[in-house]
């Protein structure tokens, strides 16, 4: 029932949020049971171009730790799909947890993954920036991928490799080129639902976009994550791990499916 929702919610340690979600009908993450997910065929495939020159820098932010691209031109976009418009990618993050059993926010039929990655994009089209797009019901599109423990992944090495720059709250480190849609799987089939941020201000201004395919990384490539703080230089360590938000309640949504 909602009230054990808020409340299951406001007790989760990692999330100080109010005890109420204004709104709170299309809260995510959720878990998507696919028998129940309608194949959609007016969803057309998603089209994605990245520039990887718009890449800026890769830094810790206390929650995760985040890619954030150049957004002030069309040059990063994803267009198509359950989308009107063209989106801007402003950043990607992911989510992880302490062991391998658990970690990613969306589940599968509660399967959980070890690690979700986010690709983050706002609607350019209709609003001026991205914090105005937060706020609005179409404001924002990301793409959710889950990883799953496997071969090595040649394209994430370059993101591993620079993690132990940005270990501590608020280091940053400059990016160069990095192309995330090295990141993504090759199959094009996803779910899609309206949802919101999963973590503070919650805002319900996210279509999610999330692919059937997980990608898979090894266990040293998940390990770096984990060694990851959420702590500043200086503070007690606490391990940058389980930085994914609990299951909401589907309320009255459907999620619908780009493949039969
Ligand atoms: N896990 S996820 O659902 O993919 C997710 C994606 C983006 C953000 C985010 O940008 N937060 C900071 C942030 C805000 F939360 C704002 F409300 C705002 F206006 C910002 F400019 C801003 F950077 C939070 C969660
Ligand atoms: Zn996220």
């Amino acid at each position: 029932t909602c009230c054990s929702y808020r409340l299951r919610d406001a007790l989760h340690p990692l999330w100080q949020s109010p005890l109420s979600i204004p709104g709170g009908t299309r809260q995510s993450p959720i878990d998507i049971q696919w028998r129940d997910s309608i194949f959609d065929p007016y969803l057309r495939p998603l089209k994605i171009s990245y520039d990887p020159d718009t890449c800026l820098h890769i830094w810790n932010n206390g929650y995760s730790f985040l890619v954030e691209f150049e957004d002030s031109m069309d040059k990063s976009i994803i267009m198509g799909g359950p989308l009107e418009n063209q989106y801007r990618l402003k950043q990607f993050h992911f989510h992880w947890g302490a062991i391998n059993e658990w970690g990613s926010e969306h589940t599968i039929d509660s399967r959980v993954y070890p690690a979700e990655l986010h690709l983050v994009h706002w609607n350019a089209v209709k609003y001026e920036s991205f914090e105005e797009a937060v706020m609005e019901g179409n404001g924002l599109a990301v793409i959710g991928v889950f990883l799953k423990l496997g071969a090595y992944h040649e394209g994430l090495q370059k993101l591993v490799d620079a993690l132990p720059a940005v270990k501590h709250k608020d280091e940053i480190v400059e990016f160069d080129t990095f192309d995330p849609s090295c990141l993504l799987p090759s199959c094009p089939d996803y779910w899609t639902y309206a949802g919101s941020l999963t973590t503070p201000p919650l805002t319900e201004s996210v279509t999610w976009i999330i692919k059937k395919k997980a990608i898979e990384v090894d266990e040293n490539q998940l390990e770096a994550f984990r060694m990851l703080l959420f702590t500043s230089p200086g503070e007690e360590e606490k391990r940058m791990v389980d930085n994914f938000r609990p299951l909401q309640p589907l309320m009255n949504r459907t999620v619908r499916s780009s493949f039969q």
